[in-house]
């Protein structure tokens, strides 16, 4: 069986409170933290920050905090977070921005995804809205301001390729799964995150574990802290899911850096002992990844 993942690779999440309203106070916070993690673990080789990491989570303010997404004029925050994947080496998932295209106007939720050289090799943009009304619980209407992406993300890694959604898309089995059957054969999907106290509960755990299982591959989940203060709770608890469905790491609420190792091993063995791709019945039912 050829390996979709080439070596054991560490991986850490940052699970920071990135919510304050100083952009630069919150990217000053990812780097100190980063640096916390590369300290600790210097062999690691991807690292993930939360879904809004620099601004507030806030339909009111995606607009204020957002910035222009350009490789060759860069931003401020992808200038930042640029020089921190060079000087450590690594693959970063930058969480995600508030991004804002100048010809159309329009306000994304997006991930920027950077190479051990420091390059901007891709983003995605939040594809599925949070626009959700639970009757005692969260109305939240993300497409207020912002504007669906209308791509999927796949990116290539050195040790194989990784799918990439943002928080809600991880409700869509579809985007997972497409990342991972050929021809993307993603090892692993990853969510920058901000679930909430609401909804946390509920199905964090469990979308996280249904994804790992129905693809067999590691799902990652990195939210930021729980903040009583902002007008957003995130639930916290960042974590990383083998393709068996246990949870191999977790944070509690507070700021924390988790720590994996993901092993080539595991995916293969798991698929071997319950080898789901060659016994779907895709007489019977479409394979969405065409
Ligand atoms: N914040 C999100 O995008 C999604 C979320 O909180 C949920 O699906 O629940």
């Amino acid at each position: 069986m050829s390996q979709i993942l080439s070596q054991k690779i560490k991986v850490a999440l940052i699970q920071l409170n990135g919510s304050s309203p100083n952009k630069l106070d919150n990217l000053n916070r990812a780097a100190k933290f980063i640096e916390m993690a590369m300290q600790k673990q210097p062999d690691t080789k991807i690292v993930v920050l939360p879904e809004c990491f620099n601004s507030p989570y806030s339909v009111t303010k995606f607009r204020e905090y957002a910035e222009v997404i350009d490789n060759k004029a860069k931003s401020q925050s992808i200038d930042f977070l640029s020089k921190i994947a060079l000087k450590y080496g690594i693959i970063l998932v930058g969480g995600s921005i508030p991004e804002i295209d100048p010809q159309t106007n329009k306000i994304y939720n997006t991930s920027p995804i950077f190479n051990s050289k420091g390059d901007l090799i891709d983003i995605h943009r939040k594809v599925h809205l949070f626009d959700v009304d639970i009757p005692n619980g969260i109305t939240f209407k993300e497409s207020e301001t912002l504007s669906p992406g209308n791509k999927l993300t796949t990116v290539n890694t050195p040790y194989g390729n990784v799918g990439i959604g943002i928080c809600y898309d991880m409700r869509f089995p579809e985007l997972t799964t497409i990342s991972a059957r050929k021809p993307n054969n993603a090892f692993a999907m990853v969510f920058p995150s901000a679930f909430n106290t609401v909804t946390g509960p509920m199905h964090w755990h469990l979308l996280a574990r249904s994804r790992a299982v129905d693809n067999q591959i590691y799902t990652i989940l990195c939210s930021p802290a729980r903040n009583l203060e902002s007008s957003y709770h995130a639930y916290g608890h960042s974590l990383i899911c083998n393709p068996k469905g246990e949870i191999i790491a977790e944070a509690g609420e507070g700021e924390e850096i988790i720590y994996a190792e993901l092993d080539p091993e595991d995916i293969a063995n798991f698929r071997q002992a319950i080898p789901l791709s060659s016994q779907r019945r895709f007489d019977l039912y479409k394979d969405i990844s065409k």
